[in-house]
């Protein structure tokens, strides 16, 4: 499947496609060592609208802090590269993959002095990040056979490409098990996120949000706490949540850029509640798409309209 990106935004300038190319000596492309971030644009009455971009330009610039990495722009400057890449292309909503990576000034396992980062900005449309079937349906989980990794092992609260390893890994065999995706463990068993998206469940009409040391923070995840409390929901952070909790709960969701909010029917085998998507998941997940397409007053505070 052949990404349509258009005009790519790499250091500094905007560029078609087929020109935003990098050395195939990059430190990045051999050790995973990059920072990304996922960013969603939706399309409102006043035009396209970019969800929350202030906290992901603010976790992408931590991202690189955690591997010394040296952005060589600052937060703002990355923030009005992001609008104009959005604008540039047309895009009444898309999906934004703002990239910096160590380029390929230095051989062998030691990034440094590779400094400062290559940066890149590229958009396309993307839908349903599970598919339109596990919105309506619910998706179906496996636990994987691939632990999350722990925090004194790989930095998880970096959005760091070599983290990914461990999440392709797992939505691999998740895939190829039949499900739509994988619920990562830690090493102690408890449930830590999916290989994409925060979790969540309910129990008696409370809310929890699966706390874990070793999670992604995620804004999706931050956005739907805010959302669920002012319709009046009780939200607790769960913590050392093991599987079988979720087996038992009413309903259980997930959250992330790309996932928004997808209700989940079926976790190894055992149907969740009814075995089909959540009535409080369906109605947060009707609020957070109001949210983000600028018809709720309250939470345009999060959206930068691209003018
Ligand atoms: C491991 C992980 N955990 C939680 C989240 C949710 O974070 P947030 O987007 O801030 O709510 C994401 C986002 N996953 C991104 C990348 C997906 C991909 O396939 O690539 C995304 O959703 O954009 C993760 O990758």
């Amino acid at each position: 499947t052949r990404i349509h990106a258009g005009k790519i935004w790499l250091n500094g300038e905007l560029v078609p496609q087929e020109e935003a190319k990098v050395s195939v000596l990059a430190h990045a492309l051999h050790y995973g060592t990059s920072v990304f971030e996922g960013i969603r644009a939706y399309a409102t009455d006043e035009g396209p609208a970019i969800f929350r971009l202030e906290e992901h330009v603010e976790r992408l610039f931590h991202s690189a802090k955690i591997l010394r990495l040296e952005i060589p722009y600052t937060p703002e400057q990355i923030a009005s590269a992001i609008v104009e890449t959005v604008r540039t292309n047309g895009w009444k909503s898309c999906y934004i993959r703002p990239l910096a990576w160590f380029g390929a000034t230095s051989l062998g396992v030691n990034p440094l002095p590779n400094n400062p980062a290559d940066v890149m900005i590229a958009t396309w449309e993307w839908g349903a990040y599970l598919g339109e079937e596990a919105v309506r349906k619910g998706a179906k989980l496996v636990t994987s056979s691939w632990r999350r990794f722990p925090g004194d092992v790989m930095p998880g609260k970096a959005k760091a490409g070599g983290n990914y390893v461990n999440s392709a890994l797992a939505k691999m065999d998740a895939l190829a098990a039949g499900a739509d995706e994988a619920l990562l463990l830690d090493k102690e068993g408890y449930v830590a996120e999916g290989s994409g998206e925060n979790l969540f469940f309910v129990k008696n009409g409370v809310i929890h949000a699966i706390e874990h040391s070793v999670n992604l923070p995620g804004i999706t995840r931050d956005s739907v706490i805010e959302i669920a409390e002012d319709l009046g929901f009780t939200v607790k952070e769960a913590y050392r949540v093991t599987r079988e909790i979720l087996f038992t709960a009413d309903e259980v969701f997930m959250t992330g850029t790309a996932a928004e909010v997808t209700p989940v029917s079926m976790i190894d085998h055992r149907p969740i509640g009814t075995g089909s998507a959540g009535e409080i998941t369906m109605q947060l997940r009707k609020v957070y798409l109001e949210a983000v397409t600028g018809q709720r007053s309250e939470y345009r505070k999060w959206l930068t309209f691209v003018k």
